[in-house]
């Protein structure tokens, strides 16, 4: 079973009271959908409205929504996971807020969730709970349920102990994770943050050596139980993408877009949900200030920006909109021709083959976020790319930076060093860009995400509980 916040479709009441389910935003879906489909299983999730308790037909997949009220979607969604966890979690680049009643709500429906999820599964099956929504829900099913195995993965960064230590509910969550038979990161790093916290908030030996990629686990005893903790990189349906990008359907899709940007020499593309992590904001500046050094050229020159949007009644993520939207007019309304934008910026979702022919269009890969668990934008684009073609511009921040090491890595705290790597990716040699899309792509097509569920599962499975 898998247990997350989200379903992997979000429901949409329409004026006329139609219902119509729509696919749920992010990585995290993108990645276990096919998964849970390759296997049989339930997935116990909210539907994304206020107290609905529907439970989607879609095909090959059981659904159990857990109902959330309007006052809980507020304090334990857009409140402690979205105004708490996940600034705390990506580097405090937002300001954490600490309220007690968002943790109360935050304890409430995790025990909802866990309840659930008790309530559906087999004698001994195993569960796979995800996400920094849900970090109490290992220790509360445990409670509920000893006969399962209970897997735990977290899709975001694990933080440092100097940022975590700030969290006035910090021994509850690393004891909640600690329910789990296996706790899982994208990054070694994060594995051994947690490690050490595990130790020093809960009080439990904890294995000190250096945690590997999909090996060397770390371990936590807990009251005569061994808790597994190890790293695994999320990746994509990368088989999948890479036929379908090879489509005459999409490849005629993504010569057309091009000319519908005016045929431009180069088209640079971001595809981000609109978060402030995502660093939209420091490519567009980067681009503005390579335009204003006549670095780049704003009649050959196209920047797209997909935005899907996200988190719309979270603060934080209403004042970067406006930040981004205010940049987007300014290097429109300075380079901008008649009809001829040199920012092409969409505020709402693009059907899946839209995307991907975006993605076989580009030259040039824009992923600059200031902090990111992983970023499987990053390894789509290189999963379209069976051409050689096209360049990707990746921060040293996200979690992909460690596999793909032959994109154009920059620091996106260093303005001349984004720039940079712009500049060099849209000059790129034509054959020293096919070099590094091969190596790449090697990378991206041999680690997919059944090999990322497969290397979780079977360590589930091999845990000793
Ligand atoms: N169909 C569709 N998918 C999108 C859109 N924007 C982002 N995505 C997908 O959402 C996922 C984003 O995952 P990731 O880069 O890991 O970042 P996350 O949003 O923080 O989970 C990727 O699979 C994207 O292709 C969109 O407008 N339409
Ligand atoms: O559910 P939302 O609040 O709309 O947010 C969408 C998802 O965003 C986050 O995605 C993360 O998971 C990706 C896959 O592991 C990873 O590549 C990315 O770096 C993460 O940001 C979030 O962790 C999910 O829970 C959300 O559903």
């Amino acid at each position: 079973m898998v247990v997350a916040n989200r379903l992997p479709v979000d429901k949409e009441v329409l004026p006329d009271d139609e219902v119509r389910w729509k696919r749920s935003p992010g990585g995290l879906v993108t990645a276990l959908e096919p998964v849970l489909r390759s296997h049989t299983g339930a997935w116990v999730g909210w539907s994304g409205v206020p107290d609905s308790q529907d439970d989607p037909d879609i095909d090959g997949l059981e659904i159990r929504a857990v109902p959330l009220s309007s006052t809980e979607i507020a304090e334990y969604y857009e409140g402690f996971s979205n105004g708490t966890l996940w600034p705390l979690y990506h580097d405090v680049i937002a300001k954490p807020q600490y309220h007690r009643e968002w943790w109360n709500t935050y304890v409430a429906v995790n025990e909802r969730f866990a309840k659930a999820t008790a309530d559906v599964a087999g004698h001994g099956a195993l569960v796979w709970v995800q996400d920094y929504q849900l970090q109490l829900v290992p220790k509360m099913l445990r409670e509920l349920r000893p006969d399962l195995k209970i897997g735990f993965f977290l899709h975001i960064p694990f933080p440092p102990v100097e940022l975590f230590m700030q969290l006035p509910w910090r021994a509850e969550i690393v004891n909640g994770l600690l329910g789990a038979d296996l706790i899982g990161f994208h990054l070694p790093e994060g594995a051994e943050n947690f490690l050490y916290l595990a130790n020093r908030l809960g009080g439990h030996h904890a294995s000190r050596r250096s945690v590997g990629v999909r090996s060397r686990f770390g371990s936590v005893e807990v009251d005569g139980r061994t808790v597994t903790v190890g790293a695994f990189p999320i990746s994509i349906a990368a088989g999948e993408i890479d036929a379908a990008s090879k489509t005459r359907e999409i490849r005629r899709r993504a010569r057309e877009i091009r000319k519908e940007l005016g045929s431009p020499s180069t088209i640079l593309l971001g595809v981000d949900r609109l978060d402030y992590t995502k660093g939209i904001d420091v490519r567009l500046k980067a681009f503005l200030e390579l335009l204003e050094e006549q670095r780049l050229d704003p009649h050959e020159t196209v920047l797209v920006q997909l935005a899907t949007p996200s988190r719309e009644r979270v603060e934080s993520y209403v004042a970067m909109r406006s930040e981004i939207e205010q940049l987007v007019g300014h290097i429109n309304g300075t380079f901008a021709e008649v009809g001829q934008p040199v920012v092409q910026y969409l505020n709402r979702p693009i059907p899946r083959d839209e995307l991907l022919a975006f993605f076989v269009a580009a030259d040039v890969m824009l992923v600059t976020p200031l902090r990111d668990g992983m970023n499987l934008v990053a390894k789509e684009y290189v999963g379209c790319r069976s051409d050689l073609g096209g360049a990707l511009v990746l921060s040293e921040f996200t979690g992909a930076a460690a596999e793909l090491k032959q994109a154009y890595q920059a620091n996106p705290y260093d303005m001349e060093g984004v720039k940079d790597a712009i500049e060099a990716a849209v000059k790129q040699p034509a054959e020293d860009g096919r070099v590094r899309m091969r190596a790449m792509r090697r990378q991206v097509l041999t680690h997919d995400v059944e090999r990322w569920a497969k290397s979780f599962l079977d360590a589930l499975k091999d845990t000793a509980n």
